[in-house]
Order: structure tokens, then C-alpha cells, then sequence
């Protein structure tokens, strides 16, 4: 075990996919893994294995923000042995065309601004999605005819920012499709690790038009996420 994980080495597949919502973990295992089994509820964030057609996948939630992601990602990167690492979760669209519901499948991450940036800039290296899952994904995606965009994504500090969406201007005009709060950790523990790793998101509100979901679609809401992040993760191992 860990500080922050109680399951036992070995308890992990050596692909885990991450919710940031461990309601969200739960509602996945339950509903796509052929016996699911949970292996962590310290602190409430739930973790799960079993199978997903035949093959091993781990589910791990991370709560919010890069100072939690890292925690889990760095556990199980370092003590469980997890190679790939396939981020599920939620974001904010910052185009019109971002609607909501669509998945936005990260082709690289930058902080929000440099001093976020410097806060958790532990890992310095510039990084991105692992180009073999990136590819599978936007294969699978369309296959699936799934409605999706790849490309540039905001990974913020701050939910409830005080200046609201104009902190965003930049970003936009450098073309970012959304915004989420850990990608960019993502991508960059997993460099440092030489694991592998990519972001799948679902827009779960608009900052440009101001639409929203209701939290309660959306469990429902991630179908499509959890069947691409599934398939991505189990097909061509
Ligand atoms: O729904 P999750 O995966 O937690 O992701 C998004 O939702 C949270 C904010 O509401 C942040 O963690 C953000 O990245
Ligand atoms: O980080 C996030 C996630 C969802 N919506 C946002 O506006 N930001």
C-alpha cells in the first residue's frame, strides 16, 4: 500500500483509467468491467480492477487539480507499476464548436498561465499523449462514430477563477478547445515515468455559450468516453 492507496502490489492492471469524480469510477467499473472488484475507498477514491473483453484494466479516481492527480498518478506510477494511463474526465469547452457532450481528446497540454505552470512544475518536460493510443483513439473514435475533437487543451488551477472566462482569451486565440484541471500533470508525470499516456474528455459546459449539464446526466454522459477510453486501452494489447 500507499499513503493515499490501500490496495496491494499487484492489485493494479497495468492500464489504469482516470476519473477525477470517484462516483464516475464506480459507475464505470460497475457498468463496463466483467467483474469488478474495488481495491481502494481511502479517502473515497475509489479504485477498481477487472476485466474489460477478457483483458485487465484498473479504474482510479483522482479527485481535483494537479496537487491530487499527481498523488495517485505517482503511486501508481511508481509503486504499482501502471504503464498507461488514460485520463476519463470532464471539461470545459472554449470554442462554440466544443458542445456539450462531445469528447475532446487532448493532443497537448499547456497550464493555464506560467506561474500555475511554475507551481506544479515539477515535471518540466514539454509532453504530450502517447502518439500509438492517440492514434488508436481518434481511429476508434471514428469507427464508433463518435462525436469528437483533438487538439490544444488548458489544464487550469483554478475552478471559480475571479477573472472568469477572459483568462481564457489567450488560449483561445492559440487555439485551445477546452479547458480541464490535470492533463497537463498528466502528461507530464507520465514522461518522467516513460509511461504512456492520454487524455479523453467530456464537455460538460460551454465557457463561450454558457450551457451547462446537469450533474445528474452524468454518469449517462460518459458512455461514449468510457467505451473509447475502454477500447483504446484493451485493443492491440
Ligand atoms: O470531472 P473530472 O475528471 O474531475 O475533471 C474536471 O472536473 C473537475 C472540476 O469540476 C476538475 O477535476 C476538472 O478537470
Ligand atoms: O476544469 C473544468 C472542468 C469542467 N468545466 C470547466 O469549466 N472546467
Amino acid at each position: 500500500m500507499t499513503p493515499h492507496i490501500e490496495a496491494d502490489k499487484g492489485d493494479y492492471a497495468g492500464t489504469v483509467l482516470l476519473p477525477g469524480d470517484p462516483q464516475r469510477a464506480e459507475w464505470m467499473a460497475e457498468t463496463f468491467l466483467e467483474a469488478p472488484r474495488c481495491i481502494n475507498r481511502r479517502r473515497g477514491a475509489l479504485g477498481f480492477t477487472g476485466l474489460f473483453r477478457g483483458k485487465p484494466v484498473s479504474i482510479q479516481a483522482t479527485g481535483i487539480g494537479v496537487s491530487s492527480f499527481l498523488i495517485y498518478a505517482h503511486e501508481l506510477l511508481d509503486f504499482y507499476g501502471a504503464r498507461t494511463l488514460i485520463r476519463t474526465g470532464t471539461c470545459g469547452g472554449l470554442t462554440a464548436r466544443t458542445k456539450l457532450r462531445s469528447l475532446v481528446i487532448s493532443r497537448s497540454a499547456r497550464a493555464e498561465s506560467a506561474q500555475s505552470g511554475q507551481v506544479f512544475g515539477l515535471y518540466e518536460a514539454v509532453a504530450g499523449p502517447d502518439p500509438a493510443l492517440l492514434a488508436r483513439a481518434l481511429a476508434k473514435a471514428a469507427e464508433l462514430g463518435i462525436d469528437h475533437h483533438a487538439g490544444l487543451t488548458v489544464c487550469s488551477d483554478v475552478f471559480h477563477h475571479p477573472e472568469g472566462r477572459v483568462r481564457f482569451v489567450e488560449a483561445q486565440a492559440a487555439g485551445a478547445l477546452a479547458v480541464d484541471m490535470e492533463t497537463a500533470a498528466l502528461y507530464r508525470i507520465a514522461a518522467y515515468f516513460g509511461a504512456r499516456a492520454l487524455s479523453i474528455l467530456t464537455v460538460v459546459d460551454n465557457i463561450v455559450t454558457g450551457e451547462q449539464t446537469d450533474y445528474s446526466e452524468r454518469q449517462a454522459l460518459f458512455t461514449e468516453m468510457s467505451r473509447l477510453a475502454l477500447a483504446v486501452a484493451t485493443e492491440g494489447r
